[in-house]
């Protein structure tokens, strides 16, 4: 399998917090690789250097073999690389579908040009991810799950080759877990290898080929998820704290 993504001793200070420390791991083409940990362990900073919202303090990222680590999240999403935030912000006042074709506007290989057609890609997506009747709704107006899917729209639309999913899952009941792991699978399906930060261990080892774990911002475990899972240092740094 093909490294899309090589993260090389990337580490990330925030003043005396070192918040990523020397990670170093590879996504493969086609894979979805999970990556969990305690709350603060650095997953979503690690989601930031990746896609270019953050810049590593030492540390390389390259993407399909190409250096990226300098590069600004703009290019980077124009390479190919679509990212979910956590913190759901749809542009106020647009339209669902509207706020999806912002994402067409400015994707992979520059976005499309023209309005139409970026409605019409943006139409396709929230089909995809099952919100085409709130397609004229704004999207401010939309509950909590519709807006995870909506993040997912938007990601989508920017015809990605890799995913950032971060907590695409967090806060859905377990029937809309199941819906949106569906919607992941027909996501890698498309040949889009994805990255993917969740809580829900249930669902996000049904959902992926391989587990990376963080804790205190360094990696303690990359594998097979059931193996991972197992790891003595894993239960005791995330599993054994949360049944506590
Ligand atoms: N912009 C920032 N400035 C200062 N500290 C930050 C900043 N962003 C994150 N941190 C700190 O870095 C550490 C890692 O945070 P991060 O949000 O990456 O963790 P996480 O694993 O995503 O956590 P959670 O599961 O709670 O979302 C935390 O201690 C956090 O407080």
């Amino acid at each position: 399998m093909s490294a899309v993504l090589g993260i090389t001793n990337v580490t990330r200070r925030f003043a005396g917090l070192i918040a990523v420390n020397d990670v170093s791991f590879t996504l493969n083409q086609g894979e979805i690789l999970g990556v969990i940990g305690p709350n603060g362990a650095g997953k979503t900073t690690l989601v930031s250097l990746i896609s270019g919202t953050l810049a590593p303090t030492a540390g390389d990222i390259a993407f399909e073999g190409r250096p990226i680590t300098k590069l600004p999240a703009y290019q980077r999403a124009r390479l190919g690389i679509g990212r979910t935030f956590q913190i759901m912000r749809p542009f106020p006042g647009l339209s669902v579908l509207d706020n999806v074709a912002v994402g067409a506007l400015f994707g992979h290989g520059g976005g499309e040009s023209d309005l139409d057609k970026a409605r019409e890609l943006a139409r396709a997506q929230l089909d995809f991810v099952g919100l085409a009747k709130f397609a004229d709704q704004r999207a401010d107006e939309l509950g909590g799950p519709s807006r995870k899917r909506l993040e997912l729209a938007k990601a989508l639309a920017m015809q990605p080759k890799v995913l950032l999913c971060d907590e695409v899952m967090a806060g859905l009941n377990l029937v809309e877990i199941d819906e949106v792991i569906e919607v992941l699978k027909r996501v890698r399906e498309r040949g889009i290898s994805i990255l993917v930060i969740e809580h829900v261990i249930k669902a996000i080892k049904s959902l992926s080929d391989r587990l990376l774990v963080l804790h205190h911002g360094e990696k303690i475990a990359d594998g097979d998820p059931d193996t991972v899972l197992s790891d003595a240092r894993v239960v005791e740094a995330y599993l054994g704290r949360r049944r506590a």
